[in-house]
């Protein structure tokens, strides 16, 4: 009977909730002893801080690992095996191993790293979890609009792929034994049935579709579906294949502004909500740190939806700095934004 540490990788676009389902998957772990590398796209890591902060029992912050040098997909020798060796050898090796995607990765190639002979004989692939944000999906946020990729393809030759939103879907449900079709409380009959269309077009395997909110889901069922993917690859079709799985992170982009003290979350709100949607922006995350207050300011929005929240004290000697990520496609006018959201 083979004793390999089961594996799981968590993938789904940016916003999708893939944090959320992480954090409630180990704060219901029961005391098993999982490792958590957390891969972003940005230089900056939100994802890891915030887990972090939860700290949560049976979950060291040295179980989680952050891989911030590029995406995973694209540098799993550089980054991924290494760190993975670290895991393993290790004196008391993690029960199970959860890797969280940044956004914008293909989950293929990183499951394909699972064949790699130094980690094959040790690990392998429980499942990959697909998070899908429901309301975007259901608002054909990830389909293709044709008139668009036409405008697109005119306005440029060398484009011959469809838009990178509807790429980076498909390939991602395509590589999932599990599809989390997250943001429930958000969707009314009607939209979950247009989200989950939107999902079975686009699908090309067998992966079960479960409903959920904030990412929770029982880890008696995100644990051990016991998929074996590494050896499952032939039937997770990828658009990348043809292109030797290169995947082309210049569709997107990401920087990162620094802000100053906020009198308070409003008034950067009221400057963000309209630079948002003016932008087009993608996603914003990061830090604030809000005068009287002794706790850091969570800010994060996906697409126009916006939350905040105080996470934990900021802690004696830690520079107070507000810091926020902000990721959308190619073409972001950095300086206009900029601009518009200075204090
Ligand atoms: N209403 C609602 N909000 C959610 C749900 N799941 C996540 N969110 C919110 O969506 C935002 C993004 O959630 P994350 O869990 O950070 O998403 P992610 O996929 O890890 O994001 P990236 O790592 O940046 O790609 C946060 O503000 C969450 O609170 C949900 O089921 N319902």
């Amino acid at each position: 009977m083979s004793t390999k540490i089961p594996a799981t990788v968590v993938t789904g676009f940016l916003g999708a909730g893939k944090t959320s389902l992480i954090q409630n998957l180990l704060k219901n772990a029961k005391g098993r002893r999982i490792a958590l590398i957390i891969n972003e796209f940005g230089e900056t890591g939100v994802d890891g801080e915030i887990v972090k902060a939860c700290k949560i029992e049976g979950c060291p912050e040295e179980n989680i690992v952050e891989l911030a040098n590029g995406c995973i997909c694209c540098t799993v020798a550089d980054d991924f095996l290494p760190t993975m060796q670290i895991l393993l050898n290790r004196p008391q090796p993690p029960e199970h191993i959860v890797i969280e995607t940044s956004g914008l990765a293909l989950p293929k190639p990183l499951v394909r790293a699972f064949n790699w002979p130094e980690v094959r004989t040790r690990v392998t692939v429980d499942g990959v979890v697909a998070v899908v944000d429901g309301p975007a999906a259901a608002a054909g946020r990830f389909a293709d609009n044709p008139d668009a990729v036409d405008q697109q393809r005119a306005a440029d030759d060398n484009l011959d792929h469809d838009s990178p939103l509807a790429e980076l879907f498909e390939d991602q449900i395509n590589c999932a034994d599990l599809i989390v079709l997250n943001k429930s409380d958000l969707m009314d009959d009607t939209a979950r049935q247009a989200a989950e269309a939107a999902i079975n077009k686009e699908l090309q395997r067998r992966a079960k579709i479960l409903p959920a909110s904030f990412g929770a889901i029982d880890p008696a069922i995100l644990l051990g579906i016991g998929a074996g993917a590494e050896d499952d690859l032939d039937s997770r079709p990828s658009h990348h294949e043809l292109e030797g799985e290169d995947h082309d992170h210049d569709d997107f982009e990401s920087f990162h502004l620094d802000l100053p003290q906020l009198t308070s979350p409003d008034q950067l709100l009221q400057k963000l909500l309209p630079t948002i949607e003016r932008h087009d922006i993608l996603r914003v995350k990061g830090f604030l740190n809000v005068a009287g207050k002794e706790m850091r300011l969570v800010l994060q929005g996906v697409g126009s939806r916006v939350q905040h929240y105080y996470d934990r004290a900021w802690e004696a000697g830690e520079a107070r700095n507000g810091r926020l990520v902000v990721i959308g496609l190619k073409g972001l006018d950095r300086d206009s934004i900029a601009r518009a959201l200075a204090l």
